[in-house]
């Protein structure tokens, strides 16, 4: 079959692969910021704070106005809707604020799950109607990248055929929206955490997902060099009675990885998916330390694992800006040195940053 009708200009590929490229160039991660309201309630309820705007806007301008260094370790940051309109107590838009730091602004597009009748409790995400309005608007005001999260569960019969397939194919028809309109896809399958299944099961089942997504992906004419990968990585269910070492966890995700996504691929950034704050710093450095072929940038998309420690130092209160600065730049910069296998642990973690951060069934 002849390519007759090509998806993309080389203008429009080289602008996908070098805005990819810059996000996870020398160690760099991305920064989740774009918890939805209802999720950001959660957080803020474990600190006892009420979850207004004001709140959230607050501690995300304390977030963005870190000191300018921020950018040797993050270079990318997904906002959600409202956040990408907000601005700091002087009325500068945080979306400014970050570019002004050399950051890569991203976007939250799905828009939640909805039932798969006649399947174990599974789901598909919505949000594809209108979505390439919606991204030509984001791209206008100043988003590079959209994200948008599929989540699989491992139960009976879970994941099903139809939710592999229909996920896969919702994930690959964004990607292709997002590349028309100039935004970098990440493209996230989650495989949740959830159940007492043992490690072996997870990369099975991680495998069959990130296979689906990769043919949805070709099938759709997508761009690989002018995307991103946020999977879970390969770990037991958090209910299960065998324990892991961070070695174990890094060969099964690289396998996994090595068997399904494509060399073409520039970045896989993980989500933390409710592990601690410092065993998700330890499996990406083990996982940056495995020694398979990596023919792309592994490092980290993570957002319960970098705000964990950052929003217990806040608790609300302004005068604990500092603090929480503090907090914040240093789980970042210990990702960025797991992203290159340089972390060393050095002993002297905070009580938050050890703390599981699992939400059964997470969702928005
Ligand atoms: O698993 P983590 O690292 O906490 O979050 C990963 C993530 O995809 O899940 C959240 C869903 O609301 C998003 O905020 C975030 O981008």
């Amino acid at each position: 079959m002849a390519h007759r009708f090509p998806a993309l200009t080389s203008e429009q590929k080289k602008e996908l692969s070098e805005i990819a490229q810059r996000i996870v160039a020398n160690g760099k991660g991305i920064l989740a910021a774009d918890e939805s309201v209802g999720t950001m309630g959660n957080r803020l309820q474990r600190i006892k704070v009420e979850n207004t705007e004001e709140n959230r806007r607050q501690f995300r301008e304390i977030l963005f106005t870190v000191d300018n260094s921020i950018n040797q370790s993050i270079g990318g940051v997904i906002l959600f809707h409202e956040t990408l309109y907000q601005k700091d107590s002087q009325g500068k838009l945080f979306r400014n604020i970050l570019k002004e730091k050399g950051i890569v602004v991203g976007i939250k597009l799905d828009q939640g799950g909805a039932p798969l009748a006649g399947t174990n409790k599974e789901t598909t995400i919505q949000g594809l109607d209108g979505l390439s309005e919606r991204c030509a608007q984001y791209k206008k005001d100043g988003a590079d990248f959209g994200k948008w999260r599929a989540v699989l569960r491992i139960d009976n019969q879970c994941p099903s055929n139809l939710a592999i397939q229909e996920n896969a194919n919702a994930l690959a028809r964004y990607a292709s929206i997002c590349q028309q309109n100039g935004l970098v896809p990440i493209v996230e399958p989650e495989v949740l955490p959830d159940g007492d299944h043992d490690m072996e099961h997870c990369q099975y089942v991680t495998e069959k997902v990130l296979a689906a997504v990769y043919k949805a992906l070709n099938d759709h004419h997508v761009y690989l060099e002018g995307t991103l990968l946020k999977p879970n990585m390969v770990t037991a269910g958090h209910a299960c009675t065998k324990k892991y070492m961070p070695e174990q966890v890094a060969m099964a995700t690289v396998t996994a990885l090595h068997r399904t996504v494509p060399a073409a691929v520039p970045g896989i950034c993980f989500l933390s998916g409710g592990m601690s704050e410092e065993d998700a710093t330890l499996n990406l450095n083990a996982i940056n330390l495995c020694p398979l072929p990596k023919p792309w940038k592994l490092s980290f998309s993570f957002g319960r694992a970098l705000q964990a420690s950052a929003l217990a130092a806040w608790g609300g209160k302004a005068a604990n800006k500092k603090a929480t600065q503090e907090a914040f730049m240093k789980r970042a910069l210990a990702n960025c040195q797991a992203a290159k296998g340089q972390y060393v642990h050095s002993g002297s973690s905070g009580a938050a940053s050890t703390q599981s951060l699992f939400t059964a069934c997470y969702s928005y």
